[in-house]
């Protein structure tokens, strides 16, 4: 019987502002069979946000439980709010196949890497940090306190970058999604990733 070659996981991290919900959005359109994980969050809606589809919205106490009740793969807390990946989606998500993208900061990516040595860590760079700035004032949907905390934050995510296996700058949105599946491309390619497959092939002939 052949076995199920596992989905490749995959960690986009970046500074708030660089893109990374953009780029997302983007690759939707030119990677469709990539499968994308909603976060559990405690942080308010913004304008436009749909539970389910954005985030998924918690009170603290709904946030703690699926903590708690080992529901959560990581967990962070990010300038005042909780912020976690769904465990179950991801996990079934792998086991059939498939490759699944993970949107979070820092501190839960090295969460993550201690679970999935094998993921795939990419960490997306604004072209300066004047035009981060101005991505996050220009989105339009934080206050000047967020914004600062935001960009302070910054600074000890990019102390992080060294734990990623890929840095690309978010220049133009088409560049960094051809640079993401340029990635994504490649790791299938990586000869540990194939050799289990042919392992499979020679289990199987025997
Ligand atoms: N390559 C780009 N060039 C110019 N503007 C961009 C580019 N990528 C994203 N933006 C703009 O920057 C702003 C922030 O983008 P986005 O919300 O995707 O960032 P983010 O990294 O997901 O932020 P957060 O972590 O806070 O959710 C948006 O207004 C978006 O339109
Ligand atoms: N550790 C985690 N970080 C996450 C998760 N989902 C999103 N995030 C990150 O939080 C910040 C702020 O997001 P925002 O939507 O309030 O702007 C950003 O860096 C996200 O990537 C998660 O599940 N775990």
């Amino acid at each position: 019987m052949t076995s199920k070659e596992k989905g490749i996981l995959i960690v986009l991290s970046g500074p708030s502002g660089v893109g990374k919900g953009t780029v997302c959005k983007a690759l939707r359109g030119c990677a469709p069979d990539l499968v994308y994980s909603v976060s559990a969050t405690t942080r308010v809606p913004r304008e436009g946000e749909v539970d389910g589809v954005n985030y998924f919205f918690k009170t603290r106490e709904q946030f703690k439980k699926l903590i708690d009740t080992d529901q959560i793969l990581e967990w962070a807390e990010y300038v005042g709010n909780y912020y976690g990946t769904p465990r179950q989606f991801v996990e079934e998500t792998l086991n059939s196949g498939k490759d699944i993208i993970l949107e979070i900061e820092v501190q839960g990516a090295l969460q993550v890497k201690q679970k999935f040595p094998q993921g795939v860590f990419i960490f997306l760079l604004p072209p300066s940090l004047d035009e981060l700035e101005s991505r996050i004032v220009g989105r339009g949907t934080e206050s000047e306190e967020s914004i600062r905390s935001r960009m302070s934050v910054a600074m000890d995510e990019f102390r992080l970058m060294d734990y990623y296996d890929y840095a690309i700058v978010n220049d133009k949105v088409e560049n960094a999604c051809s640079r993401i599946q340029s990635i994504i491309v490649a790791e299938h390619c990586r000869k540990d990733r194939v050799f289990s497959k042919i392992k499979q092939w020679m289990v199987e002939v025997k």
